[in-house]
């Protein structure tokens, strides 16, 4: 069952995504955002660690190793880190747009429960795009890519500039990130000025 609302179904008159020409070839992997992202850095401990790869059209692929510092219930994944993992992936779809978004919506189904030390496959794909609204779905299967369906979401990002985290983040991290020359590539490749 599903209980899906309006707010991430693309209005009529929404266009298909256009993949960017610079966008990631299928197949390369989509380095980590920020190293303290909860979802990707490497400098967060327990931390998700995904490592998102660019797939086919406007779509993303990751894998999530569920770890026991990631537990809801005895032995079981947390719901919250799922949700997470599945934003986290759907994040990654900014960069086949080469557009900054972040998350405004996120509409989760919990189809089956996903044991600790399971490897979650996560896909997840543009559907339409309206102004600033990217439309946007993914899915999470537990074992393999063909593997049982674990979990779902349906999402609206919207896209934002620099500026969003400049005015809304700590002075400290953001300077820190402005200082390191390979973020300030990250943002470059999202054509802004950093
Ligand atoms: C250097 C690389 C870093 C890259 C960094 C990438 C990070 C990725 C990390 C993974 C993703 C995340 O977790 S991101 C973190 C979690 N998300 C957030 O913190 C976002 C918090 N929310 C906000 O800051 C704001 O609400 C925004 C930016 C989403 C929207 O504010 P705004 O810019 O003023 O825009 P606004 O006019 O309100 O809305 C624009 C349009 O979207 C619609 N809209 C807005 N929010 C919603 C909503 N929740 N549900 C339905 N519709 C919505 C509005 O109705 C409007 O439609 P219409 O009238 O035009 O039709």
């Amino acid at each position: 069952m599903s209980g899906r609302t309006t707010a991430a179904t693309p209005p009529p008159g929404a266009a298909p995504p256009a993949r960017h020409p610079e966008a990631p070839a299928p197949g390369e992997i989509i380095g980590s955002h920020y190293e303290y992202c909860f979802g990707c850095g490497g400098g967060v401990a327990h931390g998700l660690h995904l490592q998102t790869r660019a797939g086919e059209g406007v779509s993303v692929t990751a894998e999530f190793q569920v770890k026991e510092a990631h537990q809801g219930a005895p032995g079981l994944a947390h719901g919250g880190v799922l949700a997470t993992a599945l934003d986290e992936t759907l994040g990654g779809l900014g960069w086949l747009l080469r557009v900054i978004a972040v998350t405004g919506r996120l509409e989760t189904d919990f189809v089956r429960p996903v044991p600790v030390g399971a490897v979650l496959h996560l896909e997840a794909e543009v559907v339409a795009v309206a102004g600033r609204k990217i439309f946007c779905t993914a899915t999470g299967r537990i074992g393999a890519p063909d593997g049982p369906v674990a979990v779902r979401a349906d999402a609206l990002f919207i896209e934002v500039k620099i500026d969003h985290f400049i005015e809304n983040g700590r002075k400290q991290e953001i300077q820190a990130v402005l200082a390191d020359p390979d973020q300030v590539k990250v943002a470059r490749a999202f054509e802004v000025n950093p």
